[in-house]
């Protein structure tokens, strides 16, 4: 549990360094498979300040069983995404400009290139928008509630990630340095979707064949890219 709390004190700490945060405009958890436990950082603390000591743990029903700080705001969100995504062992939620921009325009980020296939295989979804009673509500746990609605169909591992309508994103990995991996590729693929709509409206993405060599070229048995065993 010690070396989750550091994983994702760290993840916290860069999440300014690669421009995806403003102020405390975002939080990364971990998950760990063997306890059934979530750390996640506190609320409204400075990255800069974060420490592992800090990090509150919490079982995946929302009780705190370690940490003396609020957990962020948005842990519900986190838990419901736990309970749904077995598999998936680290989430970054932030507000990042771009993928901001298209959550705002309540629209998923196509494919369009290469860069995008190579990590997301396919449309990077955006939520319907929230009922009134679910805004109302428990608005964080109805946050999560919506996401996995709109992953019925979509396997989370091969779209790691997703934009909540009039929000913003949330990606995940396998652990939270490979979530942040992706919330990074995320804002980028986000900025350069919003660009080459510009340019030609973004029609036609790009081909299936292009999509599938570039994505199981890194994911899946028959993976090429990179050094065997290692992260990429
Ligand atoms: O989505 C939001 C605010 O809309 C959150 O990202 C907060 O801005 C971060 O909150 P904490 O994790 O610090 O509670």
């Amino acid at each position: 549990m010690e070396q989750l709390k550091e994983s994702v004190c760290r993840a916290n700490a860069e999440l300014p360094a690669y421009g995806l945060v403003t102020f405390t405009w975002g939080n990364v958890s971990g998950f760990d498979k063997e306890s059934g436990l979530m750390v996640i950082k506190p609320s409204g603390v400075p990255y800069e300040e974060l420490k592992p000591e800090q990090m509150v743990v919490l079982d995946l029903d929302g009780n705190v069983v370690e940490g003396d700080l609020r957990p962020s705001s948005d842990t519900p969100t986190h838990l419901v995404l736990y309970r749904a995504f077995p598999g998936i062992g680290g989430i970054v939620h932030t507000h990042s400009p771009w993928a901001t921009i298209w959550s705002q325009a309540g629209q998923g980020i196509p494919a369009l290139g290469t860069t995008h296939g190579d990590y997301f295989y396919g449309t990077i979804p955006c939520t319907r928008p929230m009922t009134a009673e679910e805004i109302r509500g428990a608005y964080e746990h109805e946050t999560g509630n919506v996401i996995v609605e709109t992953f019925r169909g979509i396997d989370p591992k091969a779209v790691p990630g997703v934009l909540v309508y009039s929000h913003a994103p949330f990606a995940w990995g396998k652990n939270p340095m490979d979530a942040l991996h992706n919330a990074v590729v995320l804002e980028e693929v986000a900025k350069m979707a919003y660009h080459t709509r510009q340019l030609n409206g973004g029609i036609p993405s790009m081909q299936q064949e292009l999509l599938d060599k570039h994505y199981l070229r890194k994911h899946g048995a028959n993976a090429y890219y990179g050094q065997p065993g290692k992260e990429h």
